[in-house]
């Protein structure tokens, strides 16, 4: 684990103690847009316009805001005209790698075994942090952007003309809810976990776990009533829950010592969540053996055997009961 600093990887684990025990993810840097034709972004943005075949998305399948990347690539159409290079589970030394023996899918496209030379190849004197997701321009050879909440509006909309995909996850009426939705999800649960499980100090644990289930007992209160939490549709701000509520009982819960409840022990929450898994395109996306190798792998801080526990047994196959709720899928945006 590392980062880089003016183009050299520097191997080094968050600095909790700088903040009082507290972890603090340091924002994305990369924020280029992509367009149907290279017009601004939707604030500005600078832009590149949309082609087939330009672009290539870097994940890991362990990563849960990869993982949302990938779940819109998946809804969106956009398997066919954008490749996508899976790293390896393991992020240790040198950040996440291509290594083909552990698991990785390799980088046909730069050919790179780090993934830290993507963003050397972008700016040779990069600082910062070397994180997945990323959008590769293949055009002209460097990272789009590696935000994850990003690519995610990208893809609901850069691309349409070219797919006649036209499935709306942002849609203009639902947006100031998704807005209020994805700012408590994402400080309380998709990055509350990190901040629980990530705290070198007892009461800075305690403070993030506490906040972790107000919100989750919320959210089961608000799912009891609506089919998704912004209503009868299912937008991004389902995608971004469901990434970590995938990876709860497995990880989070022990691993990250988030464990006052399990995602099982909740009525509605795990109805849902297994009826947005069992959404042919959401499940295909879902490799729990990438998700528990990386996480009980890679931090030894936390787990310095890097064993990784073989249960819980859990089956999100099984039936949920969410037809009991009314529920009209994905918007379709309107196209003359
Ligand atoms: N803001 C980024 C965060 C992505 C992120 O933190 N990814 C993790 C993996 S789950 C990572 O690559 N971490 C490497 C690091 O922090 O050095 C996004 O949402 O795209």
């Amino acid at each position: 684990m590392g980062l880089l600093v003016e183009g050299q990887w520097v191997d080094r684990w968050y600095d909790t103690k700088g903040n009082n025990g507290e972890f603090v993810r340091e924002s994305a840097k990369l924020r280029d847009w992509v367009t149907p034709d290279g017009d601004p972004g939707p604030e500005g943005q600078k832009s590149v316009s949309a082609g087939s075949n330009r672009f290539h998305l870097y994940v890991s399948l362990a990563c849960p805001w990869a993982h949302r990347a990938l779940i819109m690539r998946r809804l969106k159409g956009l398997s066919e005209l954008m490749g996508v290079s899976i790293t390896s589970p393991y992020m240790l030394d040198e950040g996440w790698t291509y290594e083909l023996d552990e698991g990785s899918s390799g980088d046909p496209v730069n050919g790179v075994r780090r993934h830290y030379q993507l963003y050397t190849l972008t700016d040779p004197h990069y600082t910062g942090r070397v994180t997945v997701p990323v959008l590769w321009d293949k055009k002209i050879s460097r990272i789009v952007n590696n935000e994850s909440s990003d690519l995610m509006r990208i893809f609901n909309t850069a691309f349409d003309e070219l797919t006649g995909n036209h499935l709306d996850l942002y849609p203009v009426p639902l947006r100031d809810e998704i807005d209020r939705l994805n700012a408590e999800v994402y400080d309380r649960v998709n990055n509350g976990v990190y901040k629980a499980g990530f705290a070198t100090d007892q009461k800075v644990y305690e403070t993030h776990v506490t906040a972790l289930f107000e919100t989750l007992d919320r959210l089961e209160g608000l799912l009891d009533e609506r089919r998704y939490l912004a209503g009868e549709y299912l937008t991004e701000a389902d995608i971004r829950l469901f990434t970590t509520l995938v990876r709860f009982d497995s990880v989070y819960y022990s691993h990250f010592k988030c464990n006052l409840r399990r995602i099982e022990d909740y009525p509605a929450l795990s109805n849902y969540l297994r009826e947005l898994y069992q959404w042919p395109e959401i499940a295909e996306t879902v490799n729990m053996a990438h998700i528990k190798r990386h996480y009980y792998g890679s931090h030894p801080g936390i787990n310095p055997n890097a064993i990784v526990p073989l249960g819980p047994e859990l089956d999100l196959d099984r039936p949920h009961d969410r037809e009991r709720l009314p529920g009209k899928g994905i918007w379709q945006s309107h196209h003359d």
